[in-house]
């Protein structure tokens, strides 16, 4: 079966007088299997919005292919965009319209079935205050009114940028069981998140942007382990011996890091070289642990993005091409994309 999603070699740049020309994608690969929840992560600007707007003929690439549900696109937008639902941006709404009545103005506009309202609202958790106009909604429930809409139409694809902004910790949680309760009943759910522990809890797969490209992708639990680096978390009956032991290990050929309390070590065949090296000198192990890694500290490796002491990281992670173009930009088409 094709992938729900799949991108290859996608480029774009952003030509504007005043900012010169931004390369904001640059040869970016992504595919989404069916019925996963899969993350795309990435620091600020590093292309994760400029990606889905391109996907859904909001902007246009200067290269590379695109298909969605086995269709090229842009070309086939008309034929896929009816199972498509997507947040890209904090969508508006009108703020005297109450949620009921916007849901059924975009089902009406949409040709989806007014039942599918109550169905959506439901979904959402926003029934019992459906009837409330949308200016006296908290940041949370436009939240959920804007997933309701995208998923209004009963989507194959529902893409959703940041969709836990604003949502409070039992929000967040009601999120993550809603996508896997889309994801179960055979909806494929791509979300952008900067939440990473949440992205661990969610996902089955993530692909990861740096400055326009892919740096990591698939499943979460491979992802991780090629990152684990194989380290091994080691402990000693007695903390005076730390140093000793990280001596004789460092001799025998190992990468040591002394933490505190215990030695990471890397670069040593099997546990057992640890335990028989430290065992020969009287250093008896009383905890020998692989080295596990999170998506967060993947994520900071990856992209580079690990706060450093003393300095403040620049958020721009798009490259500027050469001076200054000339060229307008007009290469955005405004709008959103809902029924
Ligand atoms: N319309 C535009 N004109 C010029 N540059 C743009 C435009 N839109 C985005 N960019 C630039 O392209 C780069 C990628 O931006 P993009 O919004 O895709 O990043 P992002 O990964 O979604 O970031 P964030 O996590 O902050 O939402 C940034 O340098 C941004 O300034």
């Amino acid at each position: 079966m094709a992938p729900v999603l799949e991108i290859e070699g996608l480029q774009k740049t952003y030509r504007s007088r005043r900012r010169g020309t931004r390369r904001a994608l640059d040869g970016f690969d992504m595919v989404v299997e069916a019925g996963q929840v899969h993350g795309f992560l990435g620091p600020n600007g590093s292309g994760k919005t400029t990606t889905l707007r391109t996907l859904l003929g909001l902007i246009r690439p200067n290269g590379g292919r695109m298909a969605i549900l086995g269709q090229e696109v842009p070309a086939a937008l008309p034929t896929v965009a009816g199972q498509v639902g997507a947040i890209v941006e904090s969508p508006q709404f009108f703020p005297h319209f109450t949620a009921q009545d916007t849901l059924s103005l975009l089902a009406g506009a949409g040709g989806v079935p007014q039942r599918r309202v109550a169905e959506v609202l439901e979904l959402v958790g926003l029934r019992e205050r459906a009837r409330e106009r949308v200016k006296a909604y908290s940041l949370g429930m436009k939240q959920r009114l804007a997933v309701a809409s995208a998923l209004l139409k009963d989507p194959k694809l529902l893409i959703l940028d940041e969709p836990a902004n604003g949502l409070d910790p039992g929000g967040i949680r009601e999120m993550r069981s809603l996508m896997r309760d889309l994801a179960s009943s055979g909806m494929t759910v791509v979300l952008s998140s900067h939440i990473l522990g949440e992205v661990q809890l969610i996902c089955d797969s993530v692909t990861i942007i740096s400055l326009g490209r892919r740096v990591a992708a698939g499943p979460v639990a491979e992802v991780l382990a090629q990152h684990s680096g194989n380290g091994l978390r080691v402990r000693l009956e007695a903390v005076t011996d730390l140093p000793t032991a990280a001596d004789l290990l460092t001799r025998s050929g190992a990468q040591v890091t002394p933490v505190e309390d215990h030695l990471l070590v890397y670069g040593v065949d099997k546990p057992a070289t640890v335990t028989r090296t430290l065992a020969g000198a009287d250093l008896y192990v009383s905890e020998l642990a692989p080295v596990t890694v999170d998506l967060e500290s993947v994520f900071l490796e990856l992209t580079a993005t690990a706060p450093v002491p003393g300095q403040h990281r620049q958020v721009d992670q798009s490259a500027v091409v050469g001076g200054q173009s000339g060229a307008s930009s007009s290469d955005s088409t405004p709008g959103g994309w809902g029924v």
